[in-house]
């Protein structure tokens, strides 16, 4: 890559002849500096460290990044700047991480669903998952509810479409799909919340910084389907919900109360105003416009996005800023989700 693209320095040097003593006049470039770079293969992932000298080639060195997961077929992971050199982990074979709906497990206020993969929900709380038709974002989205039922968590399950989710209804509770339940069923979520974060502060073993999970409360989370659509809807009325929202993306984490978030089309109207930024983890399924991207991830951001026609894969942004693939966990053929939840639910 670095002789390719001539990202080393020349100087020129005058070509000896057989005769030591007798110039020929002729010059010729000798390579003056060659950048380091270094790789090595470590837990699947591969670290790409290369120099920052100051050099006429620096804003390349530092911006390597969709050379390489194109170039490369890989995904990036990270990219830290240390002391004099730049740091690129890249996770090649992606599909390779994929786990097992079996594998996905929530404990310490992390879920796994990747090989090497968690969203850190009492770290980087909310999600946020766009997908259109058929890519996967129902199934994944019970896959989070299979997982967090197997914790102390309660859930809370809107579906204004009335369709998958709401089919949950004849095996566990708070599940809703008309309007006003649904309104209710937010509202109700924010009070509880609020009343949390005063009870907390009286509680004996209160320390400042500390969360629910130090002071032995479950956590809760809000599943939200459909939201666009539902906003769209309800019209005029969306403005009280969306605020709700606000406040509980901006102070549920601490408390424990989290928003799962999911939309066919993520929508400016209604993710604007900050409440996006507060979606730590964000995840696109199947196939997505440019725009779409764009509001997932931040219009400004470099990555090029592809896609692939396998179920349950998109892109993730797990609350660090760098986008790399992702695939929701398998689901095999035979699994039934509403015996599973109907089970855990008891
Ligand atoms: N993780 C997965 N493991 C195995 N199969 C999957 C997975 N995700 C999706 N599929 C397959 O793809 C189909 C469509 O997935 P799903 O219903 O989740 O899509 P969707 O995005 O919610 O679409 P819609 O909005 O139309 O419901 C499923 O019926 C299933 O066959």
């Amino acid at each position: 890559m670095i002789l390719e693209n001539g990202w080393y320095e020349t100087k020129q040097v005058q070509s000896g002849s057989f005769f030591e003593d007798i110039p020929t006049g002729k010059t010729k470039d000798k390579i003056s500096h060659f950048p380091k770079m270094y790789y090595r293969l470590e837990n699947g992932l591969l670290h790409i460290q290369t120099e920052i000298t100051l050099g006429k080639y620096q804003d390349q060195f530092l911006n390597l990044e969709n050379k390489l997961e194109s170039g490369l077929y890989c995904e990036l992971v990270s990219k830290e700047l240390h002391d004099s050199f730049v740091e690129y982990i890249l996770l090649y074979d992606t599909i390779n991480s994929r786990i097992s709906i079996d594998e996905v497990i929530a404990q310490n206020g992390s879920l796994k669903l990747m090989d090497s993969m968690y969203w850190e929900y009492d770290k980087l709380p909310h999600m946020l998952i766009a997908g259109g038709t058929g890519g996967g974002k129902t199934y994944f989205i019970l896959t989070l509810i299979e997982a967090l039922l197997k914790t102390d968590a309660k859930l809370y399950i809107l579906d204004p479409k009335n369709a998958d989710l709401a089919d949950l209804a004849t095996v566990m509770p708070d599940v809703y799909y008309k309007k006003d339940d649904m309104t209710a069923c937010i509202d109700q979520f924010y009070e509880d919340m609020m009343t949390r974060n005063e009870e907390m502060k009286q509680m004996s073993n209160y320390k400042t910084g500390e969360n629910y999970a130090y002071l032995g409360l479950p956590a809760r989370f809000l599943i939200f389907d459909e939201y666009t659509s539902f906003m769209e809807m309800i019209g005029k009325e969306s403005i009280k919900v969306m605020s709700k929202l606000k406040q509980i993306v901006m102070l549920g984490r601490q408390s424990g109360f989290f928003l799962i978030l999911a939309c066919q089309r993520p929508d400016a109207k209604y993710l604007g105003d900050g409440i996006r930024d507060q979606f730590n983890f964000r995840v696109a399924l199947g196939r997505m416009s440019e725009l779409g991207y764009g509001m997932m991830f931040g219009s400004d951001v470099q990555k090029q996005f592809f896609l692939k026609q396998i179920k349950g894969r998109g892109y993730v942004d797990k609350g660090d800023n760098v986008i790399s693939e992702f695939y929701t966990p398998l689901v095999p053929k035979e699994h039934d989700f509403l015996n599973e939840i109907a089970k855990l639910a008891q």
